[in-house]
């Protein structure tokens, strides 16, 4: 197979570490915490970083190969682990995605599905837009004549706090091309993508 692999960079504005972990000891501060404590000193140190990782994508390389094979049925990666976090109060939504694409040809490199729902994830967030973004991505990308996401995700702001939904999943997807017009690769995507498994 004739491996094409094109290097994926985020673009995104450069982060300043020393200003958050400031900026973190304020609102700590702010919120009542004595930083002084033992255990908190290195608190906003931490929490600075912490959420520069959930803040900031991966650059990987997208390898796509000749779809020799002629391969035309649907490839999709189940439950792919999802960590995202919201942008109304930036606390994380964790869940699964089902990504799938009917090839066209090219084939994708199946850790790239994966890699192509960090890159979007990665971010602040909601999650009908970080659906969209993957399929949207995928269909620029591989000019595949499908593309459809699932995704399915507990949303931390909405069970740790507020209305407090423990458990509540909230499920968005996007299909593209055939797998939205066709009933039948419609119908099987849904089966092969079935909200609630794992
Ligand atoms: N559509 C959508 N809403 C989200 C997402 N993540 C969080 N939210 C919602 O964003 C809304 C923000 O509403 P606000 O009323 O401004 O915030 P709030 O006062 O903290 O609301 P409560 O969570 O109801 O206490 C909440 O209803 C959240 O559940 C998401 O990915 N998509
Ligand atoms: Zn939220």
């Amino acid at each position: 197979m004739t491996a094409t692999a094109e290097r994926v960079i985020p673009r995104r504005t450069a982060a300043d570490p020393a200003g958050a972990e400031h900026a973190a000891a304020d609102f700590l501060t702010a919120l009542g915490l004595d930083l002084s404590a033992p255990g908190l000193s290195e608190t906003p140190a931490r929490m600075a970083r912490a959420y520069a990782e959930l803040l900031t994508p991966r650059a990987f390389d997208l390898t796509t190969f000749d779809n020799e094979e002629g391969y035309d049925e649907l490839v999709l990666a189940r439950a792919i682990p999802i960590r995202s976090v919201c942008e109304h109060h930036l606390l994380p939504f964790i869940g699964v995605a089902h990504v799938g694409y009917l090839p066209g040809d090219r084939i994708l490199g199946l850790s790239k599905l994966a890699r192509v729902v960090e890159l979007f994830a990665h971010g602040a967030q909601v999650q009908e837009r970080l659906t969209r973004q993957v399929a949207d991505w995928l269909d620029r990308h591989l000019h595949a004549r499908g593309v459809g996401v699932v995704i399915e995700a507990e949303h931390l702001c909405m069970s740790l706090r507020g209305v407090q939904a423990v458990g509540a999943r909230t499920v968005t997807s996007t299909l593209l091309g055939t797998l939205r017009d066709d009933g039948r690769s419609r119908a099987e995507f849904f089966a092969l993508a079935r909200p609630g498994d794992r």
